[in-house]
């Protein structure tokens, strides 16, 4: 069985872990919630009895699938066993393409769209209906009952319409997008009893990680595949439903009681309480936009540390970007905090694009990973995004694990196109890829000569699968659609091969991210800049107090030892109009310090 170094987990987090049924376990930031996932998962696994069983793991993104895995690799537990990803990618794997064939709409085969080719089919829906609409209104989400529309009353009707029209094209083309994997592996579970008999049968447990920001249509799969088990399959869910910043995409924390009624389990709710990651000062701050009762004691490394808790509602918004400079030079050249441990946080990808831009010509020294600022189109169910990502990356040892990984998911895919593979092992895959060279400066056309230099080398035709070709094409035109558009934006140096490497590279610069991007991730020095009434909250928001309350404890719970916000003077709203401090912020009174 899997045993943990003795000062690996606090009393709570073990009890957590050792709760021998299901478990419900709501927690403050930084209290290791992600930590004591990684723990449970690490001894189911191996506690599992027969290898037919699984241990699967709900995660937010792929790149905390990326980083729990590759933790409990460390931990020297064997991953064979689990599957864990979003839930997007549980259920094309484990419902759509195994039971598609149930699916009216689905059994004559389906390719799966990415969010830039539904946002294009939205822009021009938009152009065609008139009528003022934008790509923003055609926000909507499934439940087990029907859709909900995100924008304002009034535009309604009108995209309601346009939505009809677009899962018609959708239909007629047999693609799916996001949002309607949700809605078909929903049917399917619905309609197809025997699919969750059988999951249920399978999974030994199911963990979901940031309950709080997860979808009605979201529970009712997991509920029905949970119910389906007739108690054989435990859940662990872990969130907070304070971090709940989902809300207009339909995430919402279900109680306990509530997810029971759906999934038949019964749950143990435990909680958490020590922040490991800031000082008291940060926690003592952050506390001020809780919204739920819970006390947080800071009880990490950093607990003692004299945090510098700044708040600036005068800086001109022609000023910010020196502003931000200064900030970010008093804490990497003044204080020593390293560069990766520094995150400039903005509420929305155009202003933080601009930012990122004029960073990179202000401090020249830096390196810096931005918003959007991936050159390709990231599709991972794309065979060539797949393939991009071993192609892209050093074969260095610290990479091993994640490249084999990698690997072992081009290997599975190419089988799924139906070419013969027995003769290709992650390893072979890997040493192939690895002695691929080329001068190629253009990142796109980079990528293509290597594509082909590999499949020539393993000795496979790529036009000979149409499930490749179709990949090939979807690839290459969503990539240098995503190009066109960050040159656009003035991101010009966006076509070449290096900006197509620092996608995977190890986190080694500044990080520029919106809100939702840094949820979960930590940094020594937060600078969060936006702040305003109509941004942070979003002006679509029905309850601005507590979506502002949540957006503020997010962006602050981040920070171990530095946190400065600004709310920009200046910024302008519409042609007349001016953005002012969000409220709350402006309202919160604490004794902020004066950077030097
Ligand atoms: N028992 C522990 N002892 C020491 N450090 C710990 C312990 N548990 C967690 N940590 C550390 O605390 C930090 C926060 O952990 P983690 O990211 O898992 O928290 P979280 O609850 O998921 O946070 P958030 O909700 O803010 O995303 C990490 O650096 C983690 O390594």
């Amino acid at each position: 069985m899997f045993v943990w170094n003795a000062n690996a987990l606090n009393a709570d987090q073990v009890n957590a872990i050792e709760q021998p049924g299901s478990v419900f376990l709501t927690a403050c930031p930084g209290s290791g919630k992600t930590h004591t996932l990684t723990y449970k998962i690490a001894r189911e696994l191996s506690l599992l009895t027969s290898d037919k069983q699984r241990v699967v793991a709900i995660t937010y993104t792929h790149r905390a699938a990326d980083e729990i895995q590759e933790r409990i690799e460390q931990l020297g537990v064997d991953t064979g066993q689990l599957w864990i990803g979003t839930i997007h990618s549980f259920c094309l794997e484990w419902i759509l393409r195994p039971y598609a064939v149930y699916h009216p709409e689905l059994k004559h085969g389906f390719r799966v769209i990415n969010a830039h080719d539904t946002e294009r089919a939205h822009e021009l829906l938009c152009t065609q209906h008139g009528g003022g609409l934008r790509t923003f209104d055609c926000g909507h989400y499934f439940t087990s009952t029907g859709y909900v529309i995100s924008c304002p009353h009034w535009k309604q009707a009108s995209v309601d319409a346009l939505l009809q029209q677009y899962w018609a094209d959708l239909r007629s083309s047999r693609q799916v997008d996001f949002e309607m994997i949700l809605s078909y592996a929903y049917e399917l579970v619905r309609d197809v009893p025997s699919i969750s008999v059988l999951l249920g049968s399978i999974f030994a447990i199911v963990l979901v990680d940031e309950y709080q920001d997860t979808k009605e249509i979201q529970y009712a799969i997991l509920g029905a595949i949970l119910k389906a088990s007739m108690g054989k399959a435990r859940a662990f869910v872990v969130g907070d439903p304070n971090q709940a910043i989902y809300g207009s995409l339909g995430g919402y924390a279900i109680t306990p009681a509530e997810f029971s009624a759906l999934s038949g389990v019964s749950f143990t709710e435990m909680d958490l309480s020590v922040n490991y990651r800031s000082s008291d000062r940060i926690v003592s701050y952050f506390e001020n936009f809780n919204q739920l009762t819970s006390k947080i004691s800071a009880g990490g490394k950093y607990k003692n540390f004299a945090s510098a808790i700044s708040y600036d509602h005068s800086t001109h918004r022609d000023m910010l970007v020196a502003e931000v400079v200064r900030l970010i030079r008093h804490n990497i050249d003044t204080l020593g905090i390293p560069p990766s441990e520094v995150c400039i946080v903005g509420p929305q990808w155009l202003p933080l694009a601009a930012m990122t831009r004029q960073l990179v010509a202000a401090l020249p020294d830096y390196s810096f990973s931005g918003p959007g600022m991936v050159p390709f189109a990231r599709d991972i169910d794309n065979f060539w995004y797949k393939l991009a990502r071993i192609i892209l990356t050093e074969a260095s040892p610290q990479l091993y694990i994640r490249r084999s990984r990698w690997a072992g998911e081009v290997i599975a895919a190419l089988d799924l196109a139906g070419i013969n593979t027995t003769a290709i092992t992650r390893k072979s895959l890997l040493r192939v890829s690895n002695g691929i060279s080329s001068t190629e400066t253009d990142g796109l056309a980079y990528l293509l000569e290597c594509f082909d230099a590999l499949f020539s080398a393993l000795g496979i035709d790529r036009t000979s699968s149409p499930m490749l070709v179709e990949h090939y094409e979807a690839f290459v035109e969503g990539s240098q659609r995503r190009i066109d558009r960050l040159v656009a934006d003035g991101a010009t140096a966006i076509a070449d091969v290096s900006m197509f490497r620092k996608v995977f590279d190890e986190k080694t610069g500044i990080t520029v991210s919106t809100i939702h991007g840094v949820k979960g991730a930590e940094f020594e020095a937060v600078i969060a800049f936006g702040l305003l009434e109509g941004m942070v909250p979003h002006f679509n928001e029905d309850d601005k107090v507590a979506a502002a309350n949540r957006l503020l404890y997010v962006i602050c719970s981040r920070a171990k030892k530095n946190l400065h916000l600004i709310s920009e003077a200046g910024r302008r709203r519409g042609q007349h109009n001016v953005y002012h401090p969000t409220d709350i912020l402006l309202a919160c009174n604490f004794g902020y310090d004066q950077v030097p």
